[in-house]
């Protein structure tokens, strides 16, 4: 039922995968992040780094989009250790749904705790203005209404258990952080909280369809991110997901605007300063178990 190719890796084959990015550094990350389209300059901000190029690192699919640059950054915030994957995996690239979220299993084995996932997306709730980031309290997962859920498949216990809970994806904790400190730099003006959907991609929304997914309770679309966040809480990671809006969802037949990737891949150049800070000082503050002092 499950073509080799859908059912995603084995747990021994993440193992070799971690086994083999264990062995090429003493650096332990805590903390895993995850670059979206045009976020790759959130890694510059990791000193002491130790990079590899996604084509090297055994198991691991290749970037192939603009604005995702296909490296994994192993390094310090503050000193806490971080792993940060410069460009992501998607759908419409041609990858099972399985293997896009491969590396969230590398991540648990490499010892992460806590997952920080960034994205660009199209603005569905009106308030909304481009610029603005939107801390992600909940998700619509429309592929997964089709069946295309990483989970589907053989479950590996050892991983997580056969049906978790999703009620509580989006650590409040970690919500309430982002908050705190997005007011004390400054950037209430431009934070907001909302529901994340996701669709296959990679055309834009046609008008009809945003008006849909607004009436539904989005308030921003993209074509990411749930998949990895569905894998990470499998697997007992905390996160915690954010959405530059790069873009307004066009709702209206008299608009002359066309979404475009060159105008999210500028949105996310313009924001990256403050996504950078954001995420830094979120890092130092996040409490993790294990002492890496
Ligand atoms: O990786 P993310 O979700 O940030 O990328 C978004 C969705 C498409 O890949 C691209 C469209 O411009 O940006
Ligand atoms: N699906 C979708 N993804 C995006 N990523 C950035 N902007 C958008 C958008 O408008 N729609």
């Amino acid at each position: 039922m499950f073509p080799k190719a859908a059912a995603g890796y084995s747990y021994e084959d993440c193992r070799a995968t971690a086994d083999w990015l264990l062995a090429q550094t003493s650096l332990r990350p805590l903390v895993g992040i995850v670059c979206g389209s045009g976020l790759g300059g959130l890694a510059e901000a990791l000193k002491d780094q130790v990079v590899f190029n996604y084509k090297d690192i055994p198991n691991f699919p290749h970037s192939t989009v603009n604005g995702h640059a296909g490296r994994l950054v192993f390094g310090t915030l503050k000193g806490k250790p971080c792993i940060c994957m410069q460009g992501r995996f998607h759908l419409y690239e041609g990858y099972p749904v399985q293997k896009i979220t491969l590396p969230m299993r590398i991540f648990k084995l490499l010892g992460v705790e806590t997952v920080i996932l960034t994205n660009a997306a199209g603005g569905l709730n009106q308030d909304y203005k481009v610029g603005d980031i939107m801390i992600i309290k909940d998700h619509i997962n429309m592929p997964g209404f089709a069946g295309n859920n990483p989970l589907a498949g053989p479950n590996d216990e050892r991983f997580g258990v056969r049906f978790p809970c999703m009620s509580d994806a989006y650590d409040r904790e970690l919500q309430q952080l982002a908050q705190d400190v997005g007011a004390e730099l400054g950037y209430s003006d431009f934070m907001r909280e909302g529901v994340y959907c996701v669709l296959g991609g990679p055309s834009f929304e046609t008008i009809a369809e945003c008006r849909m997914l607004h009436k539904l309770g989005a308030d921003a679309v993209g074509m990411s991110t749930v998949h990895e966040v569905i894998v990470a809480r499998h697997c007992g990671m905390r996160v915690f997901a954010m959405s530059l809006i790069t873009n307004q969802a066009v709702m209206d037949y008299d608009s002359e605007e066309k979404a475009n990737h060159e105008e999210v891949l500028q949105t996310g150049e313009q924001r990256s300063k403050q996504l950078e800070r954001l995420v830094s000082a979120m890092v130092t503050r996040i409490e993790h178990n294990t002492n890496y002092a």
